[in-house]
C-alpha cells in the first residue's frame, strides 16, 4: 500500500496502487486487537499496514521493565486457564509461565482472591473469620439481587439493588468492622468492571461466559505475546489517527501530521475512550445507532501503584487489602513477590477512586499508597521506585475497559461491532460472547475484525483464487506444549 498523500489532507490528482491485485488494509491501534488482525491478515497475504498513536505497541498491555524484570501496568491476569481460551496456543507456543490465583469455582469479585489477608485504616488485622463470613454474607446478597432483578422490569444498578436487599433483609445487613468489610467486597467487585457499583447494570452484570480454568497472572508479562504478534507486520508508530473517510472502493485515513493513507478497506480497533470523546472525525458522519452504541457502554477506569522494594516485609499473600466504611475508600495491593519472586507490591484502584488518584502527582500518589503500608506494616521501607499508572486521562486510551451500564440496551454490542462498507471493527468492547474487558476477548475481536474484513474484500474484489481464506498462522500458534502453570 502506497503512503498517498504528503501533508495537506487531499487527494493528489495521480492515485496509483503499488500492486493493484493485492488487497490493502489499514489497521487502526496497535494493542493486542489490531495486532491480531493485522497479523491474520498479513500472513494470509493481504498488503496490511498499522497505525498506532503511541511511541510502543500494547496499549492496555503495557509491561514495564525498568524494575529489571516485567511488571504489567495494564492487563496482568488471563481469564481463563484452559486451552480453549484464544490465546492458549500462543501462550503455550512461546513458552509462557501462568501462576494461577484462583482456580473454577471463584466468582467475578473474587478472582485473584484465594490466600488474603484485611487490615482496617488503623493497620490492625481484621479476624479472618469475620472475612470469611461477610464474604459468605456478600454472596447471599447478590443471590437476592437476582429477585430483585426478576421483580423489576426496569434496570438499575447493582447498589440499587443491594440496597433494596438490605431493606428486605435486615439479617443480612452489616455494623461495624463487619460493615467495612463487606464495602471491601463490593470494592473488589467494583474492581472488576472498574467502575463503581452505582453505574453498573444489575441485568447484565453476572452475564459473563468466564472461560473455564480459573485465573492466572502472566509470569514473565504479558509483552512476548505483543512482541511475537508485532513480528514482520507493517507498523507505523507515532501515528494518530485523526479522520477516517469511508467511501464505496477505498477508506482514506488522515494522521495528526495531514499525511494521508489509502486502502480497500480499515479495521479499527481504538478504545472505546477514545470513540466516546470524538477524537476521530468520520466522514461521512457515523450513523446514529452507531454513536449511540457508543455512548451506551459503559468505560471505566483503573489504576495501578506498582512499588519495588529492596527486601520483603510483608506476608506471603496474594492481596493486602485495606478496609473502610465505603468502597471509595477500600483499597488493595497485590503481592506480586508470591508469583514472581520480585519485591513488588501493586496497589490497585477502580471507578471513581482511580480517576481521583489521577489528580495526584506520581509522588503525591505514591506517598498515599505508603501511608496506608505503613499502617499495616510499621517496618516497611521506602519503596527504591515506583510506577503510577494515568489510563484515564491517557489520550490513548480515556479510560481501561467497557462495562454493561444501568439501561444498556441489549444489542448495544453488536451496533458496536457491526462494520460500515469497507469500515470495520475490533478492539476489547465488540467481543463476542461476553468477553469485553479482557486481552482474550480483544484478541478473538481482532480476528473475527478480520476475518470479516478479509471476506467482504475477497468477494468484493474477487480474489478467491489466489488467496487464502484461512490463514496459515504460523509456528508461534502451532506449537503443541500444554500451558504452564505454577500453584494448581
Ligand atoms: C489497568 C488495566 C488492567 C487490566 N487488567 C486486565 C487483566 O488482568 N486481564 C485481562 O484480560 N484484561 C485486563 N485489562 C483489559 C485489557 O488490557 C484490554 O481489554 C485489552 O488489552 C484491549 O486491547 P485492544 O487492542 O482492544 O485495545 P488497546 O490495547 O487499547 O489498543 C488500542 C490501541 O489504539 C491506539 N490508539 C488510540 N487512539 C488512536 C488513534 N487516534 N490513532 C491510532 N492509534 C490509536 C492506542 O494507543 C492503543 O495502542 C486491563 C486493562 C487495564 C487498563
Amino acid at each position: 500500500m502506497e503512503n498517498l498523500i504528503d501533508n495537506g489532507g487531499t487527494l493528489p490528482s495521480q492515485v496509483e496502487r503499488q500492486n493493484s491485485s493485492i488487497p490493502s488494509v489499514i489497521v487502526i491501534g496497535g494493542g493486542i486487537s489490531g495486532l491480531a488482525a493485522a497479523r491474520m491478515l498479513h500472513e494470509a497475504s493481504f498488503k496490511v499496514i498499522l497505525l498506532e498513536s503511541r511511541d510502543r505497541l500494547g496499549g492496555r498491555i503495557h509491561t514495564d521493565y525498568s524494575f529489571g524484570y516485567p511488571v504489567d501496568l495494564g492487563a496482568s491476569w488471563l481469564h481463563g486457564v484452559c486451552n480453549e481460551n484464544p490465546l492458549a496456543p500462543l501462550i503455550r507456543g512461546l513458552g509462557l509461565k501462568l501462576y494461577r490465583t484462583s482456580g473454577d469455582n471463584s466468582v467475578l469479585y473474587d478472582h485473584d482472591l484465594e490466600s488474603y489477608t484485611l487490615f482496617d485504616k488503623e493497620g490492625h488485622q481484621v479476624p479472618q473469620q469475620m472475612v470469611i463470613e461477610v464474604g459468605d454474607t456478600f454472596k447471599r446478597i447478590l443471590e437476592e439481587t437476582e429477585k430483585v432483578r426478576d421483580e423489576h422490569t426496569d434496570d438499575m444498578s447493582v447498589l440499587q439493588a443491594i440496597w433494596i436487599v438490605l431493606d428486605k433483609h435486615p439479617e443480612l445487613r452489616q455494623e461495624g468492622l463487619a460493615y467495612e468489610v463487606l464495602q471491601w467486597y463490593i470494592c473488589r467487585m467494583e474492581a472488576w468492571f472498574a467502575a463503581d457499583a452505582d453505574m453498573i447494570s444489575l441485568k447484565s452484570w453476572d452475564q459473563e461466559q468466564v472461560l473455564s480454568g480459573g485465573h492466572g497472572l502472566m509470569v514473565q508479562g504479558y509483552d512476548p505475546i505483543i512482541k511475537a504478534l508485532a513480528k514482520d507486520v507493517d507498523i507505523k508508530l507515532n501515528h494518530r489517527v485523526t479522520k477516517i473517510s469511508n467511501g464505496p472502493n477505498k477508506v482514506m485515513v488522515t494522521v495528526e501530521d495531514g499525511t494521508g493513507f489509502i486502502a480497500d478497506a480499515a479495521i479499527i480497533t481504538v478504545p472505546l475512550g477514545i470513540l466516546k470523546a470524538n477524537l476521530i472525525h468520520f466522514e461521512p458522519k457515523l450513523p446514529q445507532w452507531k454513536v449511540d452504541a457508543i455512548s451506551d457502554l459503559g468505560f471505566g477506569c483503573e489504576n495501578k501503584i506498582a512499588l519495588q522494594f529492596d527486601q520483603v516485609f510483608w506476608p506471603d499473600l496474594e492481596l493486602l487489602g485495606i478496609v473502610a466504611p465505603t468502597s471509595y475508600a477500600c483499597g488493595y495491593f497485590l503481592n506480586l513477590h508470591k508469583a514472581t519472586g520480585h519485591p513488588v507490591l501493586v496497589y490497585m484502584a477502580a471507578g471513581r477512586f482511580a480517576y481521583d488518584l489521577e489528580k495526584l502527582s506520581d509522588e503525591s500518589a505514591a506517598k498515599f499508597v505508603m501511608l496506608q503500608l505503613k499502617k499495616m506494616f510499621p517496618n516497611a521501607t521506602e519503596p527504591v521506585q515506583y510506577l503510577v499508572t494515568r489510563w484515564g486521562t491517557d489520550p490513548n486510551s480515556l479510560g481501561c475497559y467497557s462495562y454493561d451500564l444501568v439501561g444498556k440496551p441489549e444489542d448495544s454490542y453488536e451496533r458496536l461491532r457491526a462494520p460500515l462498507g469497507n469500515l470495520f471493527f475490533g478492539g476489547e468492547a465488540v467481543s463476542m460472547e461476553d468477553h469485553q474487558g479482557s486481552v482474550h476477548g480483544a484478541y478473538a475481536a481482532g480476528i473475527m475484525a478480520a476475518e470479516s474484513c478479509q471476506r467482504h474484500l475477497l468477494e468484493r474484489l474477487g480474489y478467491f483464487d489466489n488467496l487464502h481464506l484461512v490463514p496459515s498462522r504460523g509456528a508461534i500458534h502451532d506449537a503443541t506444549f500444554p500451558l504452564q502453570i505454577s500453584r494448581m
